[in-house]
């Protein structure tokens, strides 16, 4: 890879210690290029939330090293890890995770709002996901198609290096689904940002660039 990986995982092991204990991530690597899109499959319960939160920050390995950026994770304090992922990480879950009380156009802003940024881009980026004419709309108006467009305009218009996408299509109908994974391939491509998919399904999979299956073993590479 001649790029500096925009994501990278060296060795990373992840153990719960509940009423048993249970290693779920056994020395996982993981590279992944700015503007590369991949797919991580994988059974229920064999550890992709684990993964996404690691790679998130939002939870610490208990060995190895992620870096998002070349930047170290274990080495930023709270504060640091929250402005990292505010600028440089966009979000896209299966339950959508919209505010209710804002509108399309002030949900789609959060992110800018969040990071100081200037109000730019939002009606062409509303345009771009097939929603300038609901941009005044409360989510209670709209369908879970549409709403999961707020989320990937939401994800992406700061512009962020990476995207993480959490069974993005999990809540929606077949035909809604390929639309949504289109757009988000699509919306990927236009803003140059890297994007994660952890699906169950593999015909999600198939639409993103490199396909891993996560394992007790690690992850594999599987044709798309
Ligand atoms: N906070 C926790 N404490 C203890 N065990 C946990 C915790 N979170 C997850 N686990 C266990 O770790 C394993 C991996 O869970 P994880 O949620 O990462 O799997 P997953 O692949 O995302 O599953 P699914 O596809 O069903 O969402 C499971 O056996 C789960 O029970």
């Amino acid at each position: 890879m001649s790029q500096q990986p925009v994501l990278q995982m060296q060795q990373v092991i992840k153990s719960y210690h509940g009423a048993r204990s249970q290693q779920v991530l056994r020395g996982l690597d993981l590279a992944v290029a700015p503007g590369e899109y991949v797919a991580v499959i994988g059974e229920s319960g064999v550890g992709k939330s684990t993964l996404l939160n690691l790679l998130a920050g939002l939870d610490q390995p208990d060995s190895g090293e992620v870096r998002v950026k070349g930047q170290l994770l274990s080495a930023l304090n709270d504060n640091e890890a929250t402005l990292l992922r505010r600028r440089h990480i966009g979000f896209v879950f299966q339950a959508f995770h919209v505010l209710p009380q804002l509108s399309v156009w002030q949900n789609v802003r959060l992110p800018l709002a969040l990071n100081g940024l200037p109000d730019d881009g939002i009606d062409a980026m509303l345009v771009a996901v097939g929603l300038a004419e609901k941009a005044q709309r409360k989510p209670r108006e709209l369908s879970g198609g549409e709403m999961q467009r707020v989320s990937i305009a939401r994800a992406l218009i700061h512009q962020p290096d990476l995207l993480l996408a959490d069974e993005p299509t999990g809540n929606l109908d077949p035909e809604t689904a390929r639309t949504i994974l289109d757009l988000l391939k699509s919306r990927l491509r236009a803003t140059g940002a890297a994007g994660i998919l952890v699906t169950h399904s593999m015909l999600a999979a198939a639409t993103a660039d490199r396909v891993l299956k996560l394992t007790p073993d690690g992850l594999i590479a599987v044709a798309p």
